[in-house]
């Protein structure tokens, strides 16, 4: 399913040639990026054959950034976020290759205790419904102490405290009376800031979110998207954010990634993406954003923030 169309050094007319995006890495992340996703291969097996979901994908997260994957439906954003910490059920998925080095740990390599350490702990996953991460049985309290014990030795009425504090960090009103409410108490946009709350229990170096506001009403996506945003500026944490839409992606990607039918076609900082796509697929990507003026707005700015 490769991309066989994009030229590999200049082009006919001398506009620049689209950046090999599957080439070295970016020079200026070259020493230390937090997160080295390289030629990775995910596939699955299922009766009707062989899908190359992910067909040797490679870039990178600098600790601190915001990186996004885009892409159509079906282009293997998820299949590739989820491949890094082998969220993938095998069979029928199959990591078929590549590497995947986090701050100088080879992912791929970990045993299945090894990568439950670091999931949920250096590597936070947020998913597009808060469910993924909720339990509905147990209250938001019981749920948040569980997850912060497990990544620290706090006792009970510290792990609480923290608990409290984490909610307070994400924006949720009355924290602590929060504490004893059930998931499904909560509004989607409360759900989705205690997911996220649960991801910052282990204390992430990393959150990879996937469609985390595409389940939202619009206003609410704004305040999400801020918040994630805010975490990343204010700790320090990376986000890899997968998303379709390219509004979001102008609200708060450092650098993008874009993917089709499984391979990465281009990639690189934003500004250049959005003001010079090389790729013939990114430039369609972008005619097809409502509102979109190539000035670098949409009719998305100005709203709930
Ligand atoms: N469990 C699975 N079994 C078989 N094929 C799968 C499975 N999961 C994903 N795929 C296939 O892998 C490819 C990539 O899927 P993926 O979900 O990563 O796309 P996506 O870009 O995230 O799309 P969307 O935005 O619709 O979620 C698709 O062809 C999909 O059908």
């Amino acid at each position: 399913m490769g991309d066989t169309d994009e030229p590999g050094a200049g082009t006919p007319d001398g506009s620049p040639a689209p950046e090999d995006a599957n080439g070295p890495p970016d020079s200026e992340n070259a020493s230390e990026p937090l997160l080295s996703v390289e030629n990775l291969q995910t596939r699955f097996h299922t009766d009707a054959g062989t899908t190359r979901a992910v067909d040797g994908v490679s870039f990178e997260v600098a600790r601190g950034e915001t990186v996004c994957l885009v892409g159509e439906s079906g282009s293997g954003k998820t299949v590739a976020s989820e491949s890094i910490t082998r969220l993938i059920r095998e069979p029928p998925g199959e990591i078929a290759g590549g590497t995947v080095r986090f701050d100088g740990i080879d992912l791929l390599s970990l045993s299945t205790s090894e990568l439950r350490e670091v999931r949920g702990g250096r590597i936070a996953h947020v998913f597009q419904h808060p469910q993924g991460s909720l339990n509905p049985v147990y209250t938001v309290g019981w749920q948040l102490i569980e997850a912060v014990r497990l990544h620290s030795d706090l006792t009970k009425a510290e792990a609480r405290a923290r608990a409290v504090d984490l909610l307070d960090r994400v924006g949720m009103p009355n924290p602590a009376g929060r504490l004893d409410d059930h998931p499904h108490e909560l509004s989607g946009g409360q759900q989705q800031r205690v997911a996220i709350a649960m991801a910052l229990a282990g204390d992430p170096d990393l959150i990879i979110a996937d469609e985390p506001t595409t389940a939202l009403d619009v206003t609410i996506q704004s305040q999400v998207l801020g918040l994630l945003d805010g975490i990343r500026s204010e700790l320090g944490v990376a986000v890899l954010l997968v998303t379709h839409d390219l509004g979001v992606v102008a609200e708060v990607a450092d650098r993008v990634v874009v993917l089709r039918d499984g391979d990465a076609v281009e990639r690189g900082d934003v500004s250049k993406i959005f003001e010079r796509p090389s790729h013939p697929y990114t430039r369609r990507l972008l005619d097809s954003v409502p509102g979109w003026d190539r000035t670098g707005t949409t009719d998305r700015e100005g709203e709930d923030g």
